[in-house]
């Protein structure tokens, strides 16, 4: 796992954005996972900078959710759907048709889980998959103790969740779903390259046990430890609590700048 801390969000979206401009010029049509949530923004904003300055070119990219919602009515604001075309799809220039998705609204839950499971293998498996992570080391929706091979599935939030989720409803915990779709951590772990962004204090504890604890099911994204191709970066402040930030620091300074992420 490599650990890269930046000054801040911002520095971090700009590094992530150039490592998908990258991915991009040597597979025009790569398979990009993207999250929701605060986090990755910075990472949307850089990327929709450098395609409208001509500096990479999405044209061909594909995107895929991470996870979603259940029972949230179609083309409701707050669907995860809804969020990525809002501000992935659409800022790139990009259409539905390069998009896909699980479906929360389906009637067969089950069947949506493993057809989008099904679906992610045929598209010929995701490219490089961005992840944020939740104050319970959640990464996608998965919980605290889901299984460190699960596949796509529907999960039960944590109140937690549920309570850091409410801002995006009215900061009405009510209106928060109590069930989602996400990958599974086996399917996550599938993807190519893992990069995973987290900035604040918020995110201190979570990333300390993500990067420096052990794998355990009790700390979801520890699961990054098992890639061989798993990236964390972190601003000062969710670094904070990371013993080995000094030796992070020294390797990637060390480390020359054509190796990109
Ligand atoms: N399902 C999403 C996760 O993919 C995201 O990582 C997390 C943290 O969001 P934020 O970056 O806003 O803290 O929120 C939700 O739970």
């Amino acid at each position: 796992m490599e650990v890269v801390i930046v000054p801040d969000a911002k520095a971090g979206g700009e590094l992530i954005a150039a490592a998908i401009g990258r991915l991009l010029s040597h597979k025009p049509g790569a398979l990009l996972g993207v999250a929701t949530g605060s986090s990755p923004l910075p990472i949307y904003e850089a990327l929709t900078a450098k395609v409208r300055a001509g500096e990479v070119d999405a044209s061909r990219a594909r995107i895929c959710q991470l996870d979603e919602y259940v029972g949230l009515p179609a083309g409701h604001p707050e669907s995860y759907r809804s969020v990525v075309l809002r501000e992935v799809v659409e800022p790139l220039g990009l259409t539905e048709a390069s998009f896909m998705g699980p479906d929360g609204s389906a009637e067969d839950i089950q069947a949506a889980c493993e057809a989008y499971d099904r679906a992610l293998g045929e598209a010929g498996g995701v490219d490089l998959q961005l992840l944020g992570i939740g104050t319970d080391g959640h990464i996608g929706f998965n919980e605290p103790c889901s299984s460190l091979a699960s596949r796509t599935r529907i999960k039960t939030l944590t109140e937690q969740t549920r309570v850091d989720n409410a801002r995006f409803f009215d900061n009405d915990i009510d209106q928060v779903p109590h069930h989602v779709i996400t990958q599974g951590i086996g399917t996550i772990l599938e993807a190519r390259h893992l990069v995973l962004l987290a900035t604040g204090e918020g995110k201190a504890e979570a990333v300390a046990q993500t990067v420096e604890g052990p794998v355990a099911a009790l700390v979801p994204a520890s699961a990054l430890q098992l890639h061989p191709h798993a990236t964390v970066v972190v601003d000062e402040a969710a670094a904070s609590k990371l013993k080995l930030a000094d030796y992070f620091r020294a390797t990637y300074a060390a480390k020359p700048a054509w190796q990109g992420l």
